[in-house]
């Protein structure tokens, strides 16, 4: 429902990459579904095939056979920035007097505007209106004056926000993550060659081995034979400004990010939900698929203090629905809802029920199950949130929704609650999730769930130097 790019590089010894990149990208298709594109180099010259839809659709084995070389880079979107077009979709390529590029992008700048303008007084023609491109074309005009690592570095400098790159400079594949390291990136070893990645599900989808994360301003460049790799500490900053999100909903659970598994960290973030807001009920039901590891979490802390709740998949997700936020309405929307959860009567008639999901971001699913589980006999429905209330909107490359879209954004918890007709709802705090990912708050990005950001975006506070107390609690129907 709220998406993302997944970003991939690989170069390889003695085969080509698009292949593997093509399995990437179907390992990271969770995180974009709009557009799916591969670009390789042969040594000679590069191919590109990009195309609208999902990595399945986008190629066919001809396609494939096509984009020659051993080194390559690939990409899904979700937009963010610019048009939801194939001129948009990326990698994006462009050819300069001294050889070629493409790029894949994951994040957003937060000053694209301002660079594009001057880039384009300077005479560079932009084909699409993306913060993508500039990038690109800030990146070309760099490498007219300086070496490789030189002219990345003078890019990182110019542009700001979130981003983790893979890029392609001729034959040569680099990865590179912005210097706050809000969007993830790692590297891993192949059999033959390595890959950079948003996440390490990709790598063992290829039989890799993780190496490790690219750390926040680091240039990573690997050697087109696929022998090996060098790497550059370009910017360091005193504070991270790591996204929670990847771990609490976007990222896979199979996934290691930041040294953390996504699976891990979302057991115990359930864990802390029942430490901070445990309610007894008959029954305990995830909100598939993200509430999954949150729940059985929840369950085990439960079980362990001695309730005698029970953990039931009690809702069934048709695995044929996509992801209810492609929907253009509000009242499409609601209909995806049904049309993809629907709950298994024998686990919730007559029974208390807790739901246990990720987030609520506008509160269709919340409220949409909340009737379909007392429609199906429900005698009770608490709700438990394994994250914060998302109060604002995120401008790092997640496509939530707009602050008045999001139920959260003027509302109290307990406004919440009678508004999806909950018996109860909580929230975990914001102190539990960084404890749980070993980190103070000020080393996390949580724009969306304070409305204070790690960057300095036009009408929006800037946390990097006041924290604020924290936002978010539990409530419960008033006696009345
Ligand atoms: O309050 P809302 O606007 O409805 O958004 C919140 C819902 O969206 C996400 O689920 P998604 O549909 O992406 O399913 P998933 O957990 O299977 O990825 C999330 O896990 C919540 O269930
Ligand atoms: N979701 C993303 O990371 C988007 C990348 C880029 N800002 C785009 O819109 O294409």
């Amino acid at each position: 429902m709220h998406e993302k790019c997944g970003v991939v590089g690989i170069s390889l010894r003695d085969r080509n990459a698009a292949r593997p990149l093509y399995y990437s990208l179907y390992a990271l298709q969770h995180r974009g579904q709009e557009s799916a594109g591969i670009v390789t180099h042969d040594g000679f010259q590069q191919h590109s095939h990009v195309e609208m839809g999902l990595v399945g659709d986008a190629f066919s084995p001809g396609d494939l056979e096509s984009l020659n070389g051993s080194n390559g880079i690939g990409h899904v979107r979700y937009p963010t920035a610019g048009s939801v077009n194939t001129s948009c979709a990326q990698p994006f390529s462009v050819s300069f007097k001294s050889g070629s590029l493409g790029l894949s992008h994951n994040g957003n700048l937060v000053n694209a505007d301002e660079i594009g303008d001057e880039l384009a007084d300077l005479g560079h023609a932009f084909t699409s209106d993306g913060d993508t491109e500039v990038i690109a074309h800030d990146l070309a005009r760099n490498l007219l004056e300086e070496d490789l690592v030189r002219a990345v570095k003078r890019t990182m400098e110019r542009i700001h926000g979130s981003y983790s790159l893979t890029i392609m400079h001729d034959e040569t594949v680099l990865g590179v993550r912005d210097p706050e390291g809000n969007r993830p990136l790692c590297i891993g070893e192949l059999e033959d060659g390595y890959v950079l990645t948003s996440e390490s599900a990709a790598i063992d989808t290829l039989d890799g081995d993780l190496i490790r994360d690219v750390k926040p301003g680091e240039l990573v460049v690997l050697h087109p034979d696929g022998t090996g790799y060098d790497t550059y500490q370009l910017i360091e900053r005193e504070n991270t400004a790591h996204c929670f999100f990847e771990h609490v909903y976007f990222a896979r659970p199979d996934s290691t990010i930041d040294e953390s598994l996504v699976y891990e960290v979302r057991r115990e973030l359930g864990r802390k939900l029942w430490g901070e807001s445990g309610v007894e009920s008959d029954v305990v039901l995830p909100v598939p698929d993200s509430g999954r590891a949150f729940a059985s979490g929840y369950a085990e802390a439960a079980q362990n203090d001695g309730s005698d709740i029970e953990f039931a998949e009690g809702l069934m997700k048709n695995r044929y629905v996509g992801r209810t936020f492609i929907m253009p309405t509000q009242d499409e929307r609601e209909r995806a809802v049904r049309l993809k959860l629907n709950p298994i009567k024998s686990t919730i008639e007559g029974k208390k029920v807790t739901i246990i999901d990720d987030s609520i971001v506008r509160g269709t699913t919340s409220t949409q199950l909340i009737e379909l589980l007392k429609d199906a006999g429900a005698e009770e429905v608490h709700v438990r949130i394994g994250a914060p209330p998302i109060v604002a909107p995120c401008y790092m490359g997640i496509d939530m929704a707009s602050r008045d879209e999001l139920i959260a954004g003027d509302q109290s918890v307990e406004e919440i609650r009678d508004e999806i007709e909950a018996d109860s709802l909580s929230y975990l705090s914001i102190d539990a999730i960084a404890q749980t990912l070993e980190t103070s708050r000020t080393d996390l990005c949580l724009g969306c769930v304070t409305g204070e950001y790690p960057y300095d975006i036009e009408g929006e506070e800037t946390d990097r130097d006041v924290i604020r107390p924290e936002i978010g609690g539990s409530a419960t129907p008033a006696d009345d």
